[in-house]
C-alpha cells in the first residue's frame, strides 16, 4: 500500500516577535494532499503569523514544520518556496513590477521558464483567475482595483505551480460577484489549500475541515459542517455562525 505523506505538518510551533509578543504557542496540525482546510480565529489569534512560517518567511522560535515530507530548514528553503505558494492578505505586499504581465511572469521566470512557455504560463493563469490576458497583460499593477490586484497576486502564485496554496483573507475587500468568482475558482483548483479567513460562509463552502485558533493555540478542529454550525463553540472563541446558518435552531 502506498504511504501518502502529509502535504504540510506543523508540530508544536511557537513564535515570539522580536518585541516579545508570543504570537504562536504550541500549534500543531496536518494537511493531507488535496485537502482544503480553513483557518479561523479572532483578530490577533496568530493566523497571519502562522502562514508566514509556511514557506519560510518567518522562522519558528520552537517547533517543527515539514512540507511535502521534507523539514522546512535552510537546506529545503528553495523547495519550500516552490512547494508552498503564499497569497498575502494585502496584494500591495506582493505586486511590485510595473505591469500585470511582468508581475505574473516574475516567479516562473526565476524558476527558469522563458520564451513562449513563459508567455503561455502567464496567459493561462490570468485566464484561470478571470482576467482576460489581452486586456490585462500591459495594465499597470498599481492602478488596478483591489479585487483585480488580488486576482493578479493569486495568478502570480499559481504561475509557480505550487502543490500547496496558502491564502490569507482571500475574500476580504471583494464585492459579491468577485467573491463568488473566487469561490468557484478555489473550488476548482487541484492544490491542497489552507485558507485563513473571517469569511466563515466561504470556509463552509470550500473547506472540508476547519481549524480554530485563539491566542496562538489550536482550540478546535473538525469537519467544517460540524465546527462552523456550533454556535456555542464559535462564540466561546470570539466568532459567529456563518451568515447562511444564522436563524437556524441551535444544534
Ligand atoms: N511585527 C509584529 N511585531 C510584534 N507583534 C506582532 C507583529 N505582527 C503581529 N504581531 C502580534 O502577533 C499576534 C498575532 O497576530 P497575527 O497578525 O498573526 O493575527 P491574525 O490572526 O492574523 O489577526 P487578523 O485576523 O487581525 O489578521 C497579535 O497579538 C499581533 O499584535
Amino acid at each position: 500500500m502506498a504511504i501518502v505523506s502529509e502535504a504540510l505538518t506543523v508540530e508544536e510551533l511557537y513564535y515570539n516577535y522580536p518585541d516579545g509578543t508570543a504570537a504562536l504557542r504550541g500549534l500543531s496540525f496536518k494537511l493531507m494532499p488535496g485537502e482544503s482546510v480553513a483557518l479561523a480565529g479572532p483578530n490577533g489569534s496568530g493566523k497571519s503569523t502562522l502562514l508566514l512560517h509556511l514557506n519560510g518567511l518567518l522562522r519558528p522560535s520552537r517547533g517543527r514544520i515539514a512540507v511535502g515530507g521534507k523539514p522546512l530548514d535552510a537546506a529545503h528553503q528553495a523547495f519550500a518556496r516552490r512547494y508552498v505558494g503564499l497569497v498575502f492578505q494585502n496584494p500591495e505586499d506582493q505586486l511590485f513590477m510595473p505591469t500585470v504581465g511582468e508581475d505574473v511572469a516574475f516567479g516562473p521566470q526565476n524558476l527558469g521558464l522563458a520564451g513562449e512557455k513563459l508567455r503561455e504560463r502567464v496567459r493561462s493563469v490570468l485566464d484561470q483567475v478571470g482576467l482576460e490576458p489581452a486586456r490585462f497583460l500591459e495594465r499597470q499593477s498599481f492602478n488596478l482595483s483591489i479585487g483585480e490586484k488580488k486576482r493578479v497576486a493569486l495568478a502570480g502564485v499559481l504561475a509557480m505551480e505550487p502543490e500547496v496554496l496558502v491564502l490569507d483573507e482571500p475574500s476580504a475587500g471583494l464585492d459579491p460577484r468577485s467573491r463568488r468568482r473566487l469561490i468557484r475558482l478555489l473550488k476548482d483548483l487541484p492544490q491542497t489549500q489552507l485558507v485563513a479567513t473571517h469569511d466563515l460562509d466561504l470556509a463552509l463552502e470550500i473547506c472540508s475541515r476547519t481549524l480554530i485558533v485563539e491566542q496562538g493555540r489550536l482550540v478546535a478542529e473538525g469537519p467544517s459542517e460540524q465546527i462552523l454550525s456550533d454556535r456555542v463553540l464559535l462564540e466561546t472563541h470570539g466568532l459567529e455562525l456563518p451568515l447562511c446558518l444564522m436563524g437556524r435552531p441551535d444544534r
